[in-house]
């Protein structure tokens, strides 16, 4: 890092501005519940694949503040009185988080984290939980579309030297993992995924040598496993097939080709150049050669390729990926919906003229109702945490606006989606790693409908309330 980074300052001031006043004003003790949500699945998509609790366990788990922050603190901010710096200095989250796991499909409006904490506590959290949430949740979601396209094909994650940051690399390359992506260029995700980092090579290398043939040759040398020429650097059909396709037949004669090997298109018409690569790769008998391609890739160019037939088997795709080219926000919020003063509960909700707007009150859960015969997710219903709702009777699901909307469901079963995560400051969680969470994700895309998952027009998932929340949140806005 640049300078040692202090991640506990790493939040809004006026988490702390406020923090100052609940000291005062003797409100730190009480009672809030948070949940943080989004309001609108990214990209025009009908899902959103959710990430970065492991990221948000360890903030909450360690979250301190050293003698330093606290010295900085005070030479900026007169305002703060000694007896917050002082709250500070012994800070620790005490709370309770409860999350729907990493890799798990979420739609909007409905609690992805929710905290329950003294107020000071789960207000000064904010800031850092939706930088964690909002940015691995639109990476994951944004890999999951471009895998999706790949259809099988394995997608690499390419977009460090593209992403807002090294910071935004690495956990980009954590969540693109999770998306689906294969793996990942980024040598320092290694540490947070547990697998190798992969790459080919760059033009630089082979402009570093004099002839592009003996550029080939070297890198072939110390990769005698895994073997990725890229071919297009002074003309790939003319100079850089031909140059690849004499040492892979030099290499077969020894017997010393690589268990893996292949080429990398990075410009040019890749349909075109792909299909005529294969053509030249089979006629040398060299038909497990793996024509691999870059070249500002998205999931609608990946379709589209596949659509004109391209030889492509393997993506590398970065920066539309990395960056979130086309939705660089996700939009992700934390409100509050319930606080408690003197044991007096009261919930919550934040009032707007846009009613998809107006927040859901109280401490709740989400439950997701799958159809037994076909095991596909039919909605989510958002209701207060102590409803039981006997799966063996019928139940009604109704539009939460337009009310007159419902459905009878019969052959159901409920799944809670919010787990105990942090219970009193304490880690109760049994982590799964990236592998573990990435596999969670191809099991729920299984319990979606296609019409969900779709890229064009996709159906609107339903996100209902239970009848009990649909009037509290009605009488608290009648009221
Ligand atoms: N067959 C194709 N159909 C649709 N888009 C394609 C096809 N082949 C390539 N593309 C896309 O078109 C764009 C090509 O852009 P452009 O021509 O500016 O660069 P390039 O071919 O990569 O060349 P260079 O890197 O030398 O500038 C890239 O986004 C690439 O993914
Ligand atoms: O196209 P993207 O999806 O963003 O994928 C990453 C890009 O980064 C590299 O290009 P760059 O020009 O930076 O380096 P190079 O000279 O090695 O090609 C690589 O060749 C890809 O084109
Ligand atoms: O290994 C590669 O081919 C690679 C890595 C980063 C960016 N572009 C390509």
């Amino acid at each position: 890092m640049y300078h040692n980074r202090s991640v506990q300052l790493s939040t809004d001031y006026y988490q702390l501005s406020m923090g100052n006043v609940y000291i005062s004003d003797d409100k730190k003790d009480d009672i809030a519940v948070f949940d943080l949500f989004i309001r609108k699945n990214p990209f025009k998509g009908g899902y959103t694949v959710c990430a970065g609790l492991e990221q948000v366990i360890s903030y909450l788990t360690n979250i301190h503040f050293t003698e330093e922050d606290i010295e900085l603190l005070k030479k900026h901010h007169p305002e703060f009185s000694e007896e917050f710096l002082e709250y500070l200095r012994n800070f620790k989250f005490t709370g309770e988080l409860y999350a729907i796991p990493e890799g798990t499909i979420v739609f909007p409006q409905e609690p992805i984290l929710r905290v329950k904490a003294p107020l000071i506590q789960a207000q000064i959290i904010e800031t850092t939980l939706l930088t964690i949430v909002n940015h691995q949740t639109l990476i994951a979601t944004k890999a999951s579309r471009i895998v999706q396209a790949a259809g099988g094909d394995p997608v690499l994650e390419f977009g460090l030297r593209r992403a807002h940051g090294t910071e935004a690399g690495l956990y980009g390359a954590r969540a693109a993992i999770i998306g689906g992506c294969a793996g990942s260029s980024n040598v320092e995700s290694e540490y947070l995924v547990d697998m190798p980092s992969k790459g080919t090579m760059s033009h630089s290398f082979i402009l570093s040598y004099d002839d592009e043939y003996e550029a080939f040759e070297k890198f072939s040398e110390h990769n005698p496993d895994n073997l990725t020429l890229l071919v297009d650097t002074y003309n790939t059909l003319e100079s850089g097939m031909p140059n690849a396709i004499k040492l892979f037949t030099k290499l077969k004669g020894e017997n010393k080709l690589p268990k893996i090997y292949g080429i990398r298109l990075d410009s040019g018409d890749l349909a075109y150049l792909s299909k005529e690569c294969r053509k030249m790769l089979d006629k040398a008998g060299l038909q497990e050669a793996v024509i691999s391609a870059s070249s500002d890739l998205d999931e609608y160019l990946v379709r589209d390729l596949k659509l004109q037939g391209a030889k492509i088997s393997l993506w590398g795709i970065g920066t539309k990926l990395i960056t979130a080219y086309d939705q660089p926000a996700l939009g992700a919020v934390y409100k509050m919906s319930q606080i408690e003063h003197n044991g007096q509960v009261m919930n919550k909700l934040k009032i707007s003229n846009d009613p998809g707007k107006i927040t859901n009150p109280a401490y709740k859960k989400v439950a997701r109702i799958y159809d037994k015969a076909s095991n596909k997710a039919l909605a989510d219903l958002i209701m207060l945490d102590d409803e039981i709702i006997d799966e063996t009777q019928p139940l009604t699901i109704f539009h939460p606006v337009y009310t007159w909307k419902k459905t009878v469901l019969t052959n159901y079963r409920l799944k809670d989606l919010l787990v105990p995560i942090i219970i009193d400051g304490k880690l109760v969680y049994d982590k799964p790693c990236v592998k573990e969470i990435q596999s969670h994700l191809k099991d729920e895309l299984n319990t979606m409908w296609t019409a969900i998952t779709r890229f064009t027009n996709p159906h609107e998932y339903h996100i209902d309330l239970s009848q009990k929340l649909w009037t509290l949140k009605n009488d608290l806005l009648n009221a």
